[in-house]
């Protein structure tokens, strides 16, 4: 097929969170010209396959448990189960039914031109695409005047275990669009999809889940009492949590490959390493086990790039490539897997390509992706969340800092309220050098809106001191604040 040439004054390619973050933000005010090519849904995983879905999913168990633990309510709700129906029908109405005409709207309204294919680098600012798959030969050759971004995401990584791929397993993307609810469910993996998925399994009625978790805890890079809390709860709801264990062998019968979210054939028998029972059979398996950079046809090689990395600056351009045109944002670049960390990447860069496309001084903190490397936060939706930012006590000795720590449990007259069951523990991570936090975790219910305060007082390097005197509104769950401090002074 015969190959035309295009200019654009940015190209972007992937389309997902930080992918249209970057594209917006480096045309905003001009007349620039930017082109996304994204070769499924525009918007990526996380609209259709993980944020959105999972957090749908999620959300209605939380409402539940909530009513089930206020006098009052608990009595008019019984002890009715979720809807599935009316659930799956809200998920796929966050998913917009796979449906991206919502986004390609946003992206005209932008000035973005959204092009359907897969792209690959060809050199310098240059890009081929082919409208079928990869490795079909390209139709259309595009050449960036400022910038090419690479936003190509991650790919859910499957162990190679002997019979788990030939045993079509789930990955998070049929976690998060199930149709059938298996009765009897393996998970592999400890992580926070692991953790995120058996909270809204159980929920939905799956009778026996058993975590696979090679370690020794769950969240393993939080605070070890975060993932202690979640694995007592998914305990307590019946799930059976193997540490020390991997998934030696594989086998099902009569795999078969019935779409997205469906159980993919008959029973499912897992060897497992390290722990008894020496074998498990399910009705379904879920691999949860790490995600690794979409740079498989990418065309790295074409510009010196070849181990499948992009690693980059702090103004997110890739290192080890000259002239400053190639970026890369979001989870491809290693920097910070999370959807919030790459629409950052995005906005820092996309202003970076702007300033640079007119000629201006890179002056101000906007141009500078400094909240990767330590204050970023995170809120795994468990049940009980784990909400945190920054750095843990361990990380924080890791990076050689003098640390103090308080930590405490966290009912208060607010949360108490809030409701009959309200449990869990937060931290500080406090330089004593400085005497500003370096992290803070929350673990309990509904404690995803707490994370925010922290992330304030730890990018704005706020003195302890004075958060003394940022006194918490009576009775809320912020009051955790107060007895921290308290706490701390003794
Ligand atoms: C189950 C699950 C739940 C999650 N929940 C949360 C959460 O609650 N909060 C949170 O912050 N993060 C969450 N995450 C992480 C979040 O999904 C990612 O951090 C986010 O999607 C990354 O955005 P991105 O734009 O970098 O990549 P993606 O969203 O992966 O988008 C990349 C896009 O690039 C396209 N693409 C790839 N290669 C090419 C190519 N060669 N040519 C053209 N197009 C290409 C892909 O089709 C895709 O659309 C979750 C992840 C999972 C798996
Ligand atoms: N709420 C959120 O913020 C949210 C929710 C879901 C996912 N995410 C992001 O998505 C990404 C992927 O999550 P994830 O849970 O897949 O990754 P993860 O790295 O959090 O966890 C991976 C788990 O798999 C285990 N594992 C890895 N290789 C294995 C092997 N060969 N055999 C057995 N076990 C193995 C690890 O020990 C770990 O327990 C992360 O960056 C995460 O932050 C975020």
């Amino acid at each position: 097929m015969a190959t035309s040439t295009e200019d654009y004054d940015v190209i972007v390619i992937g389309g997902g969170p930080a992918g249209e973050n970057a594209a917006a933000y480096a045309i905003a005010g001009s007349d620039r010209t930017a082109a996304i090519i994204e070769h499924e849904l525009l918007g990526g995983e996380c609209s259709y396959w993980a944020c959105m879905p999972s957090k749908a999913l999620l959300r209605p168990a939380e409402v539940l448990a909530a009513a089930r633990a206020m006098p009052g309510v608990r009595e008019a709700v019984g002890d009715a189960m979720l809807d599935r129906r009316a659930v799956f029908a809200r998920r796929d109405e966050f998913t917009s039914h796979h449906d991206d005409s919502g986004q390609r709207r946003w992206a005209t309204s932008a000035g973005i031109e959204v092009i359907h294919g897969s792209a690959a680098l060809t050199g310098e600012r240059t890009v081929e695409l082919s409208t079928g798959g990869h490795g079909d030969p390209p139709t259309r050759t595009l050449r960036a005047r400022h910038a090419v971004v690479l936003a190509t995401g991650t790919i859910a990584s499957i162990p190679p275990v002997p019979g788990l791929r030939e045993a079509l397993p789930w990955i998070s993307r049929d976690a998060t669009n199930l149709r059938e609810v298996p009765e009897r469910v393996a998970i592999i993996g400890g992580g926070v999809v692991a953790t995120e998925c058996a909270t809204w399994m159980l929920a939905l009625g799956v009778r026996e889940l058993t975590l696979i978790v090679r370690g020794s805890a769950l969240l393993a890079s939080a605070e070890p009492f975060a993932g202690e809390l979640v694995a007592e709860s998914l305990r307590a709801s019946g799930a059976t949590v193997l540490f020390g264990t991997s998934p030696g062998a594989v086998r099902r019968e009569q795999p078969r490959d019935t779409g997205e979210g469906r159980i993919h054939g008959g029973p499912v028998t897992i060897t497992l390493d390290g722990s008894e029972p020496g074998e498990i059979t399910v009705d379904e398996v879920i691999v949860a086990a790490g995600r690794h950079p979409a740079t498989s046809g990418l065309g790295l090689a074409a510009v010196g790039l070849s181990d499948g990395r992009t690693p980059t600056d702090d103004r997110l351009a890739v290192t080890g490539v000259p002239g400053e045109w190639l970026y890369a944002v979001g989870d491809v670049n290693g920097r910070a897997a999370l959807t919030h960390m790459g629409k950052y990447q995005g906005r820092v860069c996309g202003d970076v390509i702007a300033a640079r496309a007119e000629g201006r001084a890179l002056d101000g903190a906007r141009f500078t992706a400094s909240a990767d490397h330590a204050q970023v936060p995170q809120v795994v939706f468990t049940s009980p969340e784990v909400a945190s930012v920054g750095r843990t006590e361990h990380a924080a000795r890791a990076d050689g800092i003098d640390v103090e720590t308080v930590e405490i449990d966290i009912a208060v007259a607010g949360s108490s309220l809030a409701r009959d069951d309200f449990a869990g523990r937060a931290k500080l991570v406090i330089d004593r050098g400085t005497d500003t936090l370096v992290g803070a975790t929350f673990v309990g219910t509904e404690v995803a809106e707490l994370v925010h305060a922290a992330t304030v007082a730890v990018v704005g390097a706020v003195p302890m001191e004075s958060l003394w005197h940022a006194v918490p509104s009576y009775p809320t769950v912020s009051e955790v604040w107060l007895r921290l401090l308290e706490a701390r002074r003794g």
